[in-house]
């Protein structure tokens, strides 16, 4: 099919005052500009979009926030003749496409703003009939194999037959700059990936924790930095890593051993709020789900973040593993995640699961644990 332009509609950004709204909205079109070559604009609440390349355009706006939905779409006149024409050659092309045919039913769906001389009842009738005197199918409001869409917008009207479902969220770029931890394992991509989802610029931190775990785990760190930055069109999305192992070191020859997984999220929560400071960031992110392991009992959370001064959000905290799998799988960070290198050999065998903020700050300073971490900060590197 040879279309003339893809229809974009965005969702929450209608919600927002006009100030707001002109804001998120031009946000949205440099965010589109950036991931594709293509003319675009937004007018009346509908993104107008010009690609270059349509195959490519259209798989790159299933990853670009604050699009619900978008479709290629036919333009033409509002005139009852040329809807006529337009539309018998639209079904024609279906038909040849394997797409449409005389035992498939179909409905007419109209929808309709401005003044015209007929409604839009009477336009799906019309178009209606034209389609069943072409193709012969019948028509079925309810449960039709195919829906035929007529967006009357004034004196242009759009012919298409396709909705397909963007990402939602809010253009990435118009939430400010948060730290996201991420791991190399299920969770963390897919927490970045849901708070990118409301807007977020992303520095993603990693804390490299060779010699515990495999060399490769950074290739892996990089490859999901890769994919989420799909979603991040037009907006920089930064990774930096931390070389951690010398201080697990520490931890594991000072501390007790059942402390070894919450002094390495303490600490990580430390630097990661040192860093977010420094880089201007507003917020930690981590893929936190309650129970989920030894470290996320709500006893463990609550101690671990106890001396953090910036927030610390944890958009999967309620999440089932199976519901954070299927988002993964969805995003296409499960099959990097999964990749196999091997678990984290300094956890203990029986970790601790409930600890108070009061005994972890002062193991934190019989251990002078503050020195340690601001030497570890040096080794902070950019990808
Ligand atoms: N090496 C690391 N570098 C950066 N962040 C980390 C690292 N390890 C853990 N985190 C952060 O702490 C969170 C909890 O980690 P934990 O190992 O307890 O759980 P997890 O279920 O294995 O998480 P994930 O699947 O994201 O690895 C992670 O989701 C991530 O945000």
């Amino acid at each position: 099919m040879d279309y003339d332009l893809i229809l974009g509609r965005y969702g929450e950004i209608a919600l927002k005052s006009p100030r707001v709204r002109r804001k998120f909205e031009s946000q949205l079109i440099h965010n589109i500009k950036s991931a594709f070559k293509t003319e675009a604009h937004i007018r009346e609440g509908r993104i107008f979009i010009h690609p270059a390349d349509f195959k490519e355009a259209l798989d790159k706006l299933t990853k670009i926030f604050g699009i619900i939905s978008f479709s290629p779409v036919i333009a033409m006149k509002t005139d009852k003749k040329v809807i006529s024409t337009k539309l018998r050659e639209y079904v024609e092309k279906l038909n040849s496409e394997g797409l449409f045919d005389e035992k498939k039913s179909f409905a007419i769906r109209c929808k309709r703003t401005g003044a015209h001389n007929f409604t839009s009842q009477e336009l799906a009738a019309y178009a209606g009939s034209i389609v069943q005197d072409k193709i012969g199918a019948p028509v079925d409001l309810t449960k039709p194999d195919i829906e035929i869409f007529l967006e009357v917008r004034g004196g242009k009207t759009y012919l298409f037959h396709e909705i397909i479902p963007g990402p939602g969220g809010l253009p990435i770029g118009t939430s400010g700059k948060v730290v996201s931890l991420l791991s190399g394992g299920i969770d963390s991509a897919v927490a970045t990936y849901l708070i990118m989802k409301r807007g977020c610029k992303i520095l993603a931190l990693h804390f490299d924790t060779h010699p515990y775990t495999s060399k490769k785990t950074r290739i892996k760190i990089k490859k999901l930095a890769d994919k989420l930055k799909e979603y991040s069109p037009g907006v920089e999305f930064e990774l930096l890593t931390i070389e951690y192992g010398e201080y697990l070191d520490y931890c594991i020859s000072k501390a007790p051993r059942n402390l070894t997984c919450i002094l390495c999220k303490f600490g990580m929560y430390h630097i990661a709020e040192k860093i977010a400071n420094e880089k201007k960031a507003l917020a930690i992110v981590d893929g936190n789900s309650i129970g989920q392991v030894a470290s996320q009992t709500l006893h463990n959370i609550l101690a671990t973040r106890y001396s953090v001064k910036i927030p610390i959000l944890s958009p999967l905290i309620g999440f089932d593993k199976i519901e954070i799998e299927n988002l993964a799988k969805r995003i296409g960070t499960y099959k990097i995640s999964t990749s196999p290198n091997g678990a984290c050999t300094a956890a203990p065998p029986h970790p601790a699961t409930k600890i108070s903020p009061q005994k972890l700050l002062k193991i934190k300073q019989s251990l002078d644990l503050d020195p340690k971490l601001e030497k570890i900060m040096e080794t902070k590197t950019k990808y």
